[in-house]
């Protein structure tokens, strides 16, 4: 299989650092590319063993997969790359946030079949979550799925639901890690050193995610176990439950869904 990577940025490297530990590839079968940051892909070269080029026309011969995983406002860019090399018998694959089936066959002026993934940099400890959506024309979808649960869960939606898992988990882990720098913070304030709060607040995420992981208890069940009647946990989500932190997530979820939808349009 050959699977080629416009783009070689941080969501692809998690992508297919996920897939080779997974060994669903090997590195031979990996290409990368990119704009001109070739030191970059050199490296990625000479750590994983995987093939790269600037030329186009050997990217794009006998290519399985061609990964667009540029940002959306380079695509028409890297859509001139490709265009005059691509194959009919290459499927592409977009996690360009908000760029549409549509507009991705329209600025190829192709018809090659489309599938669009939202992945999250968990990809690179084969834990991504994978929005997936196609074109109508997209027959390999077993094979792609089988392709992306190498690095993380799939989950088919209709492409008007990729704004939403977009925000919910495209953006979702730099949301999480934003809340765990601040409660960091606040530990530091409690009377911490930096290096104190920062080897808490890690080891109380890491502990949280192994119950999450270990257990089929939902959040609440898992919380009410810490909450002793008339203790210092219920007195702190009293405290918590006042900030309004629902409608501060929330707006922060339909911000990040409302740039995806202007994605859309551009
Ligand atoms: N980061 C994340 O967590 C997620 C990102 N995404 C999506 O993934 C895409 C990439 O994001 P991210 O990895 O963060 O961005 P980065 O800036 O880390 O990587 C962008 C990559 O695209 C390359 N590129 C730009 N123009 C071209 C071109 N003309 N030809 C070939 N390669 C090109 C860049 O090359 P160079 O370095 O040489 O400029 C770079 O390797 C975006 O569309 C984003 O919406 C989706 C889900 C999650
Ligand atoms: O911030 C972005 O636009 C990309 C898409 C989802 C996560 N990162």
């Amino acid at each position: 299989m050959k699977i080629v990577f416009y783009g070689s940025g941080n969501m692809a490297s998690a992508i297919f650092r996920g897939m080779l530990d997974n060994k669903i590839v090997s590195p031979e079968e990996i290409y990368l590319t990119s704009k001109d940051n070739k030191e970059r892909v050199e490296a990625l070269h000479d750590e994983l063993n995987v093939n790269y080029s600037y030329d186009d026309e050997e990217l794009c011969r006998d290519t399985d997969y061609l990964v667009l995983a540029s940002k959306p406002q380079n695509f028409p860019d890297v859509a001139d790359r490709i265009r005059p090399y691509l194959e009919p018998k290459t499927k592409i694959v977009s996690i360009m946030a908000g760029t549409q089936i549509k507009t991705i066959s329209r600025e190829l002026k192709l018809d090659n079949p489309v599938a669009r993934i939202m992945p999250n940099t968990n990809a690179q400890v084969q834990h991504s979550v994978n929005g997936i959506t196609y074109s109508s024309n997209f027959t390999a979808k077993d094979e792609l799925i089988e392709i992306m649960e190498s690095f993380g869960k799939a989950v088919e939606i209709e492409e008007i639901e990729m704004h939403a898992i977009t925000a919910a988990t495209g953006s979702g882990s730099a949301f999480l890690y934003y809340i765990y720098e601040k409660y960091a913070e606040c530990v530091m304030e409690l009377g911490f050193t930096e290096e104190q709060a920062m080897f808490l607040t890690r080891n109380l995420v890491i502990g949280t995610g192994k119950m999450i992981s270990d257990s089929d208890e939902s959040f609440s069940e898992l919380r009410r176990k810490i909450t002793s009647k008339q203790g210092t946990t219920e007195a702190g989500l009293l405290a918590l439950d006042e900030t309004n932190i629902k409608e501060n997530l929330m707006a922060t979820l339909q911000a990040a869904h409302d740039r995806s939808e202007e994605l859309a349009k551009e």
